[in-house]
């Protein structure tokens, strides 16, 4: 890549996350999007259809989406086949893998894993390299702590952490939690009740009812998050505060909390430290940041531009 070329970080982060989500996890292939080409691979297109037709799905009544899909048009239209129209195939007789579960099975478990991992780590990172640019006192100090717990001498190479290691990245963990909280990469969750529900509100939602969670609002109510947010993650002995997970709700909460928690702050975290010990991370100037409302994950609206030739090197 020539040195000045401009690149946008959302996009780079996304193509590393799928590349990673699919090669270690999910299906032991690595679709290589983060080739120096940036290439268009088609089923990583195709999942980024699949997240916009879903926030599409959630909004336009059933009935009317129905109706497109048979006449093929609008949203609904369908060039060609995809992992989209698989997702909607009806069941289908179960021919049984070697493994003893049907194709289906396994194709969605495929499926669910993927499109799980695939954006929410990298959107969590783009807004938290934002959110730092914009902060440089937080930056530097993340700094101080990579400084103070990652190995001196380095050749440049990428470094991995062990799980007690990562732990004493405290303040990186809280600069996290709170970009989480800020920006978090599924902004609104959904839930229905199986049977008559009395919330605590006193509304009565009956049987199915689908009840939409802003977790972006929740993350910017001053009634539930208070002012300051040092005091907010880290307790005055330095350990990170764990908050209930229906307050601090990015991830979800109860049994259908998030699998990937755990995984997902390993892996922003080490992608964070190996950049930043290694660059200070400049943005194109004069760019507009800010939330797109196309998808039900939160991206932003025109990416996030920073240039290679403002990329510097600063290595600990
Ligand atoms: C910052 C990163 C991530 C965020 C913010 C996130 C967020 C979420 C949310 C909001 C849910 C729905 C929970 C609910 O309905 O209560 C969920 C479910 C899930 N996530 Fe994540 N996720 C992240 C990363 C990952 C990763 C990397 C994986 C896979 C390796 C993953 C696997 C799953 C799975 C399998 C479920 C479904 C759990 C179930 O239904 O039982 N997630 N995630």
């Amino acid at each position: 890549m020539k040195l000045g070329t401009e690149v946008d970080l959302e996009n780079l982060l996304q193509r590393f996350d799928y590349d990673h989500i699919c090669a270690l996890l999910a299906i032991g292939f690595d679709p290589k999007t983060l080739t120096v080409e940036f290439p268009n691979v088609p089923s990583k297109v195709a999942f980024d259809e699949v997240e916009e037709a879903l926030l599409y799905r959630n909004i336009v009544p059933r009935v009317v989406w129905k109706m497109q899909r048979w006449l093929q048009i609008g949203e609904e239209k369908n060039d060609q086949f995809d992992l989209l129209t698989v997702f909607m195939v009806e069941e289908e007789g179960s021919e049984m893998s070697a493994f003893g579960k049907s194709d289906k099975f396994l194709r969605d478990k495929a499926y669910s894993f993927i499109a799980a991992g695939k954006d929410t780590i990298s959107i969590g990172l783009t807004w938290f390299f934002w959110l730092i640019a914009t902060h440089p006192s937080v930056e530097t100090k993340i700094l101080e702590e990579i400084k103070a717990n990652s190995p001196t001498s380095s050749d440049g190479n990428l470094v991995s952490f062990t799980v007690e290691e990562l732990n004493k990245f405290v303040y990186l963990h809280a600069t996290l939690c709170e970009t989480l909280r800020l920006y978090p990469p599924v902004p609104v969750n959904n839930k229905s009740p199986i049977q008559s529900e009395i919330l605590p509100s006193g509304d009565r939602p009956g049987r199915g009812t689908r009840i939409f969670i802003s977790v972006y609002s929740m993350g910017r109510k001053e009634e539930i998050w208070g002012k300051d947010y040092l005091e907010r993650w880290i307790s005055e002995s330095g350990k990170i505060i764990h908050k209930p997970s229906y307050m601090f709700i990015p991830f979800g909460a109860g049994a259908r909390v998030c699998l990937g928690k755990d995984l997902s702050f390993k892996q922003m975290k080490t992608v964070a430290i190996n950049v930043l010990r290694n660059y200070q991370v400049e943005f194109v100037e004069n760019q507009t940041v800010s939330v797109s409302s196309k998808s039900i994950a939160l991206h932003t609206e025109n990416g996030l531009m920073y240039s290679t030739a403002v990329l510097k090197y600063v290595r600990l």
